[in-house]
């Protein structure tokens, strides 16, 4: 089935191209645009030296916010029998409309810390994907920046070990790879040094011709020298004709004193327009899908309320412990590391009221809400862990302070559990329910909604005692393996009259042949054009601590005692108590989650 796409306008926002709550023909409506259309908002961040702050939530005006409505075919195809199954695969590609025609500007994208783990593992590796995709603005550069010395060949050498193709899209790669590499160069200089910026300039200067000049720069650093590589670009290497945008890697601050420095010291060379707060869970596939299945589908959204859930339970486990990264580990912990952005985050997507449109702030106003309802934690709700070192068929696991960056006696969580709260009309009494561990006995990110019993319900005979288990649960699992499914009851055929609890499945793997692009890949593709919605504005962020600061500090000052538990493990038994506060089971250590 053929679909006649058309571009965007120039002026065209990113919301606008791409509809997170759309149908699936709606979507095709949404599609993204080259990447250089600017925004009315994003135009007004333009200059970095403007150094006026904009009102927080201040609504730039969409006046070239036009959305292009791609009509649906006339007959859509038949599939498995159901006349009215339009194949998703044919709206999913769309890499067509990621190419960038525009001649008169440039993109430089500068990668501060690029000799780092993140640079490396994942930045590189999506702006490939991004290439590879063609999505990428025609004229693009990308500087890598770090003390570290090396040479642009050099540079080209460390990156090309950590690119991949995609795995159903494999024609030229090797030739995709080495035009990517030619486009990308390296600077060696000081965080602190405006000399060290200038001399950047100078060379991005070279590249960018005489062409309007936008420059995106990515600190991948340590969060000690975000200000001072904020304040050297922005006064020595900013644009003097584009725009400037900086993305900002958590943490974002260790409490609510110290993200307000944060966000006062950034806010001295930056407006908050200019600001994309990066928290790569929001870019994940099945997060962006959480919207989309609750406000395109009529039977869900009846359902999202304290009326049929029972509770809600946001999961996040590893596999692997902190080694390598116990340094920076011990500072912050799994609360700060984990539940204060990742899983607060989908938490506040999870929850918001309908937001007036999917402008970035309407969004973004609704999760501020949904936050600002909440209670702060309290130690009671709150059960942390730690693992320990654990012997399994010959091999011996070390345990956390067995790291030689970690104090011996450090009491800092490796796991964490807490029942949150949302204090409004929809929510009331719902516990939300979080779990992050590192150290596990499996890797995952997962949301479940446990509804609560049928009323009266004609076959409570067949379950049982445990009416729980009759319940319905919606599972969307994030990663790996990603897939929505709803657990239902049904009859098991044949004469007589035995239930079954199964599975209706959606299982991505399954169902799309396309492999799901990394969440850096969205994320990096939206700070290019300027689309926010993704990016956590500060009076989130503010919102956020506040929920979090009190318990971190009562766990410091108090030096809470971690319950240890041991590597590969399922987690503390604390965390089930907790849950059972509530009338909750974890539903990912169910029997039949083993199961299923
Ligand atoms: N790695 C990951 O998986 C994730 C990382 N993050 C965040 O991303 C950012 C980068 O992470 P990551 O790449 O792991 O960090 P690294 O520790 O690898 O640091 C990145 C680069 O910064 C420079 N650097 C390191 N320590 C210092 C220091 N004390 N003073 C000055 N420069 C320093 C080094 O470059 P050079 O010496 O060459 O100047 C290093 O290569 C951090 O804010 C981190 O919290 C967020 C999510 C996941
Ligand atoms: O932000 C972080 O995320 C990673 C997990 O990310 P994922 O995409 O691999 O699930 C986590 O390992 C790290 O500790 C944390 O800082």
């Amino acid at each position: 089935m053929a679909l006649s796409c058309m571009r965007c306008p120039a002026g065209a926002t990113g919301s606008a191209r791409r509809a997170p709550f759309a149908t699936a023909a709606a979507a095709v409506s949404f599609a993204r645009c080259g990447g250089l259309g600017r925004s009315a908002s994003a135009a007004a961040a333009a200059c970095w030296r403007i150094h006026a702050v904009a009102p927080q939530g201040a609504k730039a005006p969409m006046t070239a916010d036009v959305k292009h409505v791609v009509t649906p075919p006339a007959s859509p195809k038949v599939e498995n029998g159901s006349p009215s199954e339009i194949t998703l695969d044919e709206f999913e590609d769309l890499s067509a409309l990621c190419k960038n025609g525009n001649d008169d500007s440039t993109v430089s994208i500068t990668v501060v810390g690029a000799s780092g783990d993140l640079a490396k593992k994942k930045i590189f590796p999506a702006l490939f994907a991004l290439y590879y995709e063609d999505c990428l603005p025609k004229h693009f550069t990308i500087f890598g920046y770090a003390r570290s010395k090396m040479t642009d060949a050099e540079l080209r050498n460390m990156v090309s070990k950590t690119l991949t193709c995609r795995i159903d899209k494999r024609e030229n790669c090797s030739e995709k790879m080495e035009e990517f590499l030619k486009r990308c160069f390296y600077h060696s200089g000081q965080y602190d040094s405006e000399e060290h910026f200038l001399d950047l300039d100078k060379k991005l200067k070279q590249h960018e011709g005489p062409r309007v000049s936008n420059r995106l720069f990515y600190l991948s650093i340590p969060p000690n020298i975000f200000l001072d590589v904020v304040k050297c670009a922005s006064k020595s290497a900013s644009s003097v004709n584009g725009w400037t945008r900086v993305i900002v890697e958590k943490p974002f601050g260790r409490d609510s004193e110290s993200s307000a420095a944060l966000t006062r010291g950034l806010k001295q060379y930056l407006v908050e327009d200019q600001i994309f707060r990066i928290d790569h869970y929001l870019g994940k596939e099945l997060v962006e899908n959480l919207s989309v299945l609750r406000f395109s589908n009529l039977v869900f959204e009846p359902l999202w309320s304290r009326q049929y859930i029972r509770n809600v339970q946001l999961i996040f486990s590893e596999d692997f412990g902190t080694e390598g990264r116990g340094g920076y580990f011990d500072g912050y912990g799994i609360i700060r590391d984990i539940m204060q952005n990742h899983l607060l985050q989908i938490l506040a997507l999870f929850a918001m009221e309908t937001p007036i449109s999917l402008e970035a702030e309407d969004i973004r106003n609704e999760k501020v809400k949904v936050l600002r309802s909440m209670k702060p934690l309290q130690l009671e709700d709150v059960v942390v862990g730690q693992y320990k070192s654990h012997t399994k068929g010959g091999t011996t696991y070390p345990g956390y302070t067995d790291d030689k960056t970690v104090p011996k006696d450090s009491v800092t969580p490796t796991f964490a559990a807490a029942a949150l709260f949302i204090n409004n009309a929809r929510w009331d009494g719902v516990p939300f329910l979080m779990k992050a561990g590192k150290a596990l006995h499996t890797k995952r990110a997962e949301i479940r909604v446990q509804f609560r019993h049928v009323p009266g319900n004609l076959y409570k005979g067949s379950f049982g005692t445990d009416l729980d288990r009759a319940t319905n649960e919606l599972v969307i699992r994030v990663q790996p393996d990603e897939a929505i499914y709803l657990k239902i009851n049904n009859k098991i055929p044949g004469l007589g009259m035995r239930l079954d609890r199964s599975n209706l499945n959606l299982h991505y793997a399954a169902r799309y042949s396309k492999e799901i692009p990394d969440a850096y890949e969205r994320l990096l593709l939206d700070a290019i054009e300027g689309e926010r919605r993704l990016f956590i504005r500060s009076d989130e962020l503010d919102a956020a601590w506040s929920l979090f600061t009190p318990l971190l500090k009562e766990l410091e000052e108090k030096r809470i005692a971690p319950e240890l538990y041991p590597y590969g493990s399922r987690g503390p038994v604390g965390a089930h108590y907790l849950a059972a506060k509530y009338n909750v089971r974890w539903g990912d250590l169910s029997a039949e989650h083993y199961k299923a």
